[in-house]
């Protein structure tokens, strides 16, 4: 109730008011603790905005594949990196240009292979690689591990390049520049296809190479992808390589376990307040589309001009497409885990922001915003690409043509993105030419080997920098590669400046001898890196009956046949052990069961050279309790190899079935 002179006011001393107002006492109380709340809120807010900045962990955790603090590299002298950087320098001198689906330079793309056979000809010569050609110009090799591998990978990359664009801007020669020193002093392996891909091919090539001329035959079998139409989209190279791979899989009995493809790359201040580079994963890829749009008007004489054209009503179309942006998806795609793992590396003011984005995820987005590389993983591009109209300069012409290629942000879809086009262009017809869907989420999590595979390599070459998941915004040869994987990574480790980045299809392309360098060890690195997760095909399976465990035990007793225990090269599991274990257990059971050693729960051995063949851990670091861990009723081994029994052992009455394991009959 509101008194009307203040003489009446009941105003106590500890009120929020200046004790001059007509509040009751009640209402005053009201107030100061509708105000004092406020102010708590507001302070417990900032207290845990704060907190949570202070208390950021690390997202990604390494996991140990190896020798982690001292990787063995590829010798690099620096007559060695000159001659690399040289080669690299060679094969850019080929113009192996993609102008089109059908206009691609093949003559260059064969002279370009046969360079390939003559620069790295011990590769192409080894027992354990094998070339396949893929409509005639792309390449598909299989090296095969020294372990009959279930899981081997592909490494990927292309081998054409987008025209040069406008020559005459570009500092030096775009195929002919070899190596130049840049005013920041460092030199630089010119030209296009440096970054965009031919480092990569040629990357993976000399790491390649160095293992076969070293003897370093990998225990994992792997595969290589060299496409030659990428850049128009790979029809004719990667979806032909896919075809060819799907078969090789399925006829050595394998599944492909990841693949790496060139896409992001290692970038440095793309974003204000992080000040390390980013090691960018490119764990997913936008989806494409591209639209015509057609605007009609009448055609007249250029002294009597509509009142609109139809290039007037075309360019306001696309002026409302570029004004009107597809919406942010921001927090729904990759992007939120590329700045979640990249908060903790931030300023703190920025660690409070990107550590509390369900309280600021509107501001962020709104700060990715203001630059085109970092708003393009946060929503579908929309980018404007041809626009054709006129042939005279006194007619009016009736018809007006744009192309938009749309980049499909992972959580958008197509529909609602014509569905906007034409809004925004309701006056012009919009037809969509052609279209695909972004792709999956290829899985980053710490315990998922394969990224870790691709991380630690990457950190061995950049270790100052951290790695984050994230979008690749355009688009690769991996759409093709889709079936045969759900693992996939879009990385080559190539730094790049926001200034950089521009170089891709850009002018002067470039990559500097430093960093090819670390490319090459890169890709050694991951090959070695690898060997950690070779999946090893059963070399037997076994029924074994009880009784036939006692009189095995028996003869072996008898025989001098020397327990793998014992032999430090070996990755067998003691035989005895197993057969003592299976004995014991054979009262779970039924009447036999398998045994499969690789089946045996891995775990990471810390200590490389004492690796065995298999990357299992060595036969004698399997401990006791190991085997009470392991549960009974699983197939244990395959690594039971009836060759390395003794000779006069005739235990194993194997019916037809029983010989018969992984598409092929023991001997
Ligand atoms: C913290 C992160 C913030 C921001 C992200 C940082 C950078 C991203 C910004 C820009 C990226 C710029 C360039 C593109 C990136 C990499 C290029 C590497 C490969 C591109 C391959 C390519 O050019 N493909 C072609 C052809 C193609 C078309 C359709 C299907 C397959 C291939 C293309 O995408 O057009």
């Amino acid at each position: 109730m509101m008194r009307k002179h203040s003489s009446h006011i009941e105003a106590g001393s500890s009120s929020c008011c200046s004790g001059t107002c007509y509040c009751s006492k009640k209402v005053k109380v009201t107030i100061c603790v509708v105000i004092w709340t406020v102010i708590a809120v507001i302070v417990a807010l900032i207290l845990a905005v704060i907190i949570k900045a202070a208390t950021l962990q690390e997202l990604f955790e390494r996991m140990e594949l190896g020798a982690r603090d001292d990787p063995v590299f590829m010798s690099a002298t620096e007559q060695e990196i000159l001659e690399r950087s040289q080669r690299l320098v060679d094969a850019i001198s080929y113009r192996t240009i993609s102008f089109s689906g059908t206009n691609l330079s093949l003559e260059a793309m064969t002279d370009f292979g046969t360079f390939l056979e003559r620069v790295f000809p011990n590769l192409h010569d080894s027992d354990f690689v094998t070339f396949t050609p893929i409509n005639t110009y792309s390449r598909l090799y299989r090296i095969e591990g020294t372990e009959k591998t279930l899981n081997p990978y592909l490494l990927c990359a292309h081998m054409d390049v987008v025209p040069e664009g406008d020559f005459d801007l570009w500092t030096h020669d775009p195929f002919d520049a070899g190596i130049v020193t840049e005013s920041d002093g460092q030199d630089y392996i010119f030209g296009r296809g440096a970054i965009d891909d031919k480092h990569a091919v040629l990357g993976i090539m000399e790491a390649l190479e160095y293992k076969v001329v070293n003897k370093e035959q990998p225990k994992r079998t792997f595969y290589i992808g060299f496409g030659h139409d990428e850049e128009v989209s790979g029809y004719l190279g990667a979806a032909e390589i896919s075809i060819t791979l799907e078969k090789m899989l399925k006829d050595n009995g394998e599944e492909l376990d990841f693949l790496l493809d060139e896409g992001m790359f290692v970038v440095a201040d793309i974003i204000p307040g992080i000040n390390v580079p980013l090691i960018y994963i490119g764990v997913a890829e936008k989806g494409w589309a591209v639209v015509d749009l057609d605007a009609e008007g009448d055609q007249v004489h250029s002294s009597t001009p509509p009142l609109e054209s139809s290039i007037g009503i075309l360019a306001h179309g696309v002026a409302n497409m570029e004004d009107n942006k597809q919406p942010s998806m921001f927090g729904k795609g990759p992007e939120i885990d590329t700045l979640r793992y990249a908060a903790p590396h931030a300023t703190f003011l920025l660690k409070m922001i990107l550590g509390n984005l369900w309280l600021f995820s509107g501001l962020v987005s709104s700060a990715l915003e203001l630059s085109s590389q970092t708003d393009s993983i946060q929503r579908t591009t929309t980018a404007v690409t041809i626009f054709n109209a006129g042939v005279k300069e006194n007619v009016v012409p009736s018809q007006a043509h744009a192309v938009v290629n749309h980049r499909i942000h992972p959580s958008d879809n197509l529909e609602d993105v014509l569905e906007l086009d034409r809004e925004n262009a309701d006056r012009v017809k919009v037809t969509l030419r052609d279209s695909f869907p972004p792709s999956e989420v290829s899985s980053y999590s710490n315990d998922v080997i394969p990224f870790q595979i691709v991380v630690n390599s990457a950190l061995e070459v950049f270790p100052d920098a951290k790695p984050v998941p994230g979008l690749m915004v355009a688009n690769t040869d991996t759409f093709h590669y889709k079936n045969l994987t759900d693992k996939i990574y879009r990385f080559t480790p190539v730094y790049n400046l926001p200034e950089d980045i521009a170089r891709f299809h850009g002018i002067d392309e470039r990559i500097s001898v430093d960093i090819y360098s670390k490319v090459v060890q890169f890709y050694y690195r991951l090959m070695v890196n690898a060997d950690f997760d070779v999946k090893i095909a059963p070399t037997a399976q076994v029924e074994v009956k009880p009784e036939e465990v006692e009189e095995f035990l028996e003869i072996l007793e008898e025989s001098d046949y020397e327990s793998p225990i014992n032999n430090t090269d070996s990755n067998l599991l003691p035989l005895t052990k197993v057969m003592e274990e299976s004995d014991e257990n054979s009262a779970n059971e039924t009447d036999s069961h398998l045994m499969i050693l690789q089946d045996i729960p891995e775990e990471p051995n810390e200590n490389p050279s004492n690796e065995t063949d298999s990357g299992l851990p060595p036969s004698q670091d399997i401990l006791e309790e190991d085997f009470d861990a392991m549960p009974v009723n699983e197939t244990y081994s395959d690594m039971l190899p009836l060759e390395s029994a003794p000779k006069d052992l005739d235990l194993y009455d194997l019916t037809p079935e029983e010989e018969t394991f992984s598409n092929r009959t023991i001997d």
